[in-house]
């Protein structure tokens, strides 16, 4: 059997090389050519997998390590009978770490003393919207949820939801859509000149769904203004050839990595790896668990004098900075378009190893239940 797989997915040996011969390939420009004698295709987000890169090959199964799926067209693989498997909800708290970061740096930046002070909007509240809204709640933020298709088909929940022009009020919005163009609630440019005219000086807006979720036009435009929110973007229109206009207005900018922790990829992989086994009927024997390697930090100390949201904020930020990531970014905006876009991918390509709170052990010595509680809600373990 041949599979052939994007070569950034990580451990493609270790999970598939009992299954068949893996042949590596960068998933960025995938021709017919090189799926035409595979049976399996393994992708990433990078690979648009339709009936252009497809017919006429021997792929009978394809699947996606990751969460996204709108650069796969499900449709079409199903009306040719071939298997199909995402990753839904693999680096979920990965996505959650790196918002919680940006909701750090943001207070520090306004001179906020406690963050939880302020209020956090979420648009699309699955997998990662919901993980997020669940650790924000645990920390005391006041949360508002956005997530029209959710609304109408749990009716039983929908007062839990309010309008995007409610969400729009709150200090910190964050877009966790997937990316659609058809239906009621298409999220393609959801974010235009009007809704942006809504955001004002004192608020944040984080993109961590999609790039074409926002108007990147518009949001250019709002950004000369004086009166601008500050913005993050983490994905962004035409990825790897972003507009470095917009970078430079950007407050932290980082090359569509949120959900880049080495237990977000590697549970993609194995997700993967799962729905094959199943598809060919073969015993799961493989695990996550047992490839992820010791953390470089796996301890951190806090004496019993600590300021419990100083606490959490360090130990977070000791795990994932987005400042880092930020920086290595705007390095690569001074090169002609075709260098931007291969430094882009270059980037995501040698990312280097970040792990989630949930691999950091944190001692606390005579701490009070809130301040453990406060730990707890972002998943790091506790040693009391
Ligand atoms: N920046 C990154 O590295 C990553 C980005 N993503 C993106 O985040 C997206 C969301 O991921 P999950 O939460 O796992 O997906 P999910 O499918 O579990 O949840 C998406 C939610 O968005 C809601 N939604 C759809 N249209 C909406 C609209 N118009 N307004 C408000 N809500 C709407 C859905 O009802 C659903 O509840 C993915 O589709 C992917 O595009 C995912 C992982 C990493
Ligand atoms: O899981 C998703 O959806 C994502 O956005 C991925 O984190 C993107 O990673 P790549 O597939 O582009 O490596």
């Amino acid at each position: 059997m041949l599979i052939v797989a994007d070569e950034n997915i990580p451990l493609l040996d270790s999970f598939f090389g009992d299954i068949g011969d893996i042949r590596r390939v960068n998933g960025r420009n995938l021709s017919p050519d090189q799926v035409r004698d595979a049976d399996v295709l393994l992708v990433r987000s990078v690979t648009r997998v339709d009936q252009a890169l497809l017919e006429g090959s021997r792929v009978r199964f394809v699947g996606t390590a990751t969460i996204g799926t709108d650069h796969i067209d499900q449709a079409w693989l199903e009306t040719q009978g071939i298997g199909f498997a995402a990753a839904p909800g693999c680096n979920a708290a990965s996505v959650a770490e790196y918002v919680l970061s940006m909701l750090s740096l943001y207070a520090e930046r306004r001179g906020i003393e406690d963050w939880s002070t302020l209020s956090v909007g979420v648009v699309g509240v699955g997998n990662v919207g919901g993980e997020l809204a669940r650790m924000l709640q645990r920390l005391n933020f006041s949360v508002k949820l956005c997530d029209p298709p959710r609304q109408e088909s749990e009716p039983e929940q929908a007062e839990e939801f309010v309008p995007l022009a409610e969400v729009l009020e709150c200090d910190v919005v964050t877009l966790h859509t997937p990316l659609t163009r058809e239906g009621a609630h298409a999220t393609n440019r959801m974010l235009s000149e009007r809704e942006l005219a809504l955001l004002g000086p004192d608020q944040l807006l984080i993109n961590a769904g999609r790039g074409e979720v926002i108007d990147g036009e518009a949001l250019l435009a709002r950004l000369t203004q004086p009166d601008a929110p500050t913005v993050a973007l983490d994905v962004w229109e035409h990825e790897p050839r972003i507009n470095p206009d917009l970078v430079e207005k950007v407050w932290l900018a980082t090359p569509h990595i949120a959900g880049y922790s080495l237990e977000g990829k590697v549970q993609g992989t194995e997700m993967v790896y799962r729905a094959l086994c199943r598809y060919l009927g073969l015993p799961v024997r493989k695990k996550s668990g047992q490839f992820l390697p010791e953390p470089a930090l796996s301890k951190v100390s806090f004496t019993s004098s600590v300021d419990e949201d100083e606490a959490v904020q360090v130990a977070l930020r000791a795990c994932y900075d987005p400042r880092r990531d930020d920086a290595r970014l705007r390095l690569t905006m001074a090169g002609t378009p075709e260098e931007r876009a291969q430094a882009f991918d270059k980037l995501r390509r040698d990312y280097p190893v970040r792990r989630e709170c949930s691999s950091l052990k944190v001692q606390l010595k005579g701490s009070s239940r809130s301040i453990q509680d406060g730990f707890r809600a972002i998943g790091f373990k506790l040693k009391i």
